[in-house]
């Protein structure tokens, strides 16, 4: 499976989860309730998948074994939020892989020590409960995490505002989209410390009128 360029992955880092969102035509986004455990931290790389069973997660547990520096584990526990299936132990293992971060339609638990670890975590919910290592599941296939179809090689955004996913085949372009709606974003924020409203800037009279706001 390809890599991606680190070059790519720092330009992705800069711009933000919700700017490649729109820059890809407003797809890719995961459900909102998927968010960081720690805001301030971003994570960008490549995915590796994990299909995992509800309540069980051995799937992840050998994932992190066959993980390879950099990649970004995105699991689909089936929006199963009654046990944390990933902790500080999973976390140091990570970590002692190079594996970047984690996403995942479930819960997680121990976030303190995640947290403090500096280890990037995005999930569904936090849960106390433990979770069992028994149950089939798979790693590489295609799965759908936070109603998002992610194939293993798609590039993972996850900050603040949440996680997007850019296809295998579209990080050059998604890239280069992105990048110029920045750079109008940037004009635009000039714009308003001159004092012009976005209705001005963004030209909406019209469209105000015809709604009947004006007063
Ligand atoms: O025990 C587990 O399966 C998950 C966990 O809490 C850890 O990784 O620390
Ligand atoms: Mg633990």
């Amino acid at each position: 499976m390809s890599t991606i360029a680190r070059s790519v992955l720092e330009s992705y880092t800069r711009l933000g989860a919700a700017t490649v969102h729109e820059a890809q035509g407003r797809t890719g986004a995961l459900d909102s309730a998927i968010k960081p455990v720690d805001p301030r931290k971003v994570l960008v790389g490549r995915a590796l998948t994990v299909d995992s069973r509800p309540g069980d997660n051995l799937a992840i547990q050998y994932a992190v074994t066959v993980a390879k520096p950099g990649d970004v584990l995105v699991v689909d526990a089936k929006a199963y939020t009654e046990g944390g299936a990933w902790g500080d132990l999973l976390t140091l293992s990570a970590q002692q892989h190079g594996i970047s971060g984690l996403v995942i339609d479930g819960s997680v638990r121990d976030i303190q020590a995640i947290i403090e670890m500096g280890f990037p975590v995005f999930s569904r919910a936090i849960s106390i409960k433990g979770t069992d290592k028994n149950q089939p599941g798979g790693v590489g296939s295609g799965i759908v995490c936070g109603g998002v179809n992610i194939a293993t090689g798609d590039l993972i955004v996850g900050d603040a505002d949440g996680v997007v996913a850019v296809l295998a085949d579209r990080v050059d372009e998604v890239l280069r989209l992105a990048v110029g709606r920045e750079q109008s974003e940037e004009s635009t924020r000039q714009e308003i410390l001159k004092g012009r409203t976005l209705i001005d800037i963004l030209d909406l009279h019209e469209r105000v009128r015809a709604l009947g706001y004006d007063r």
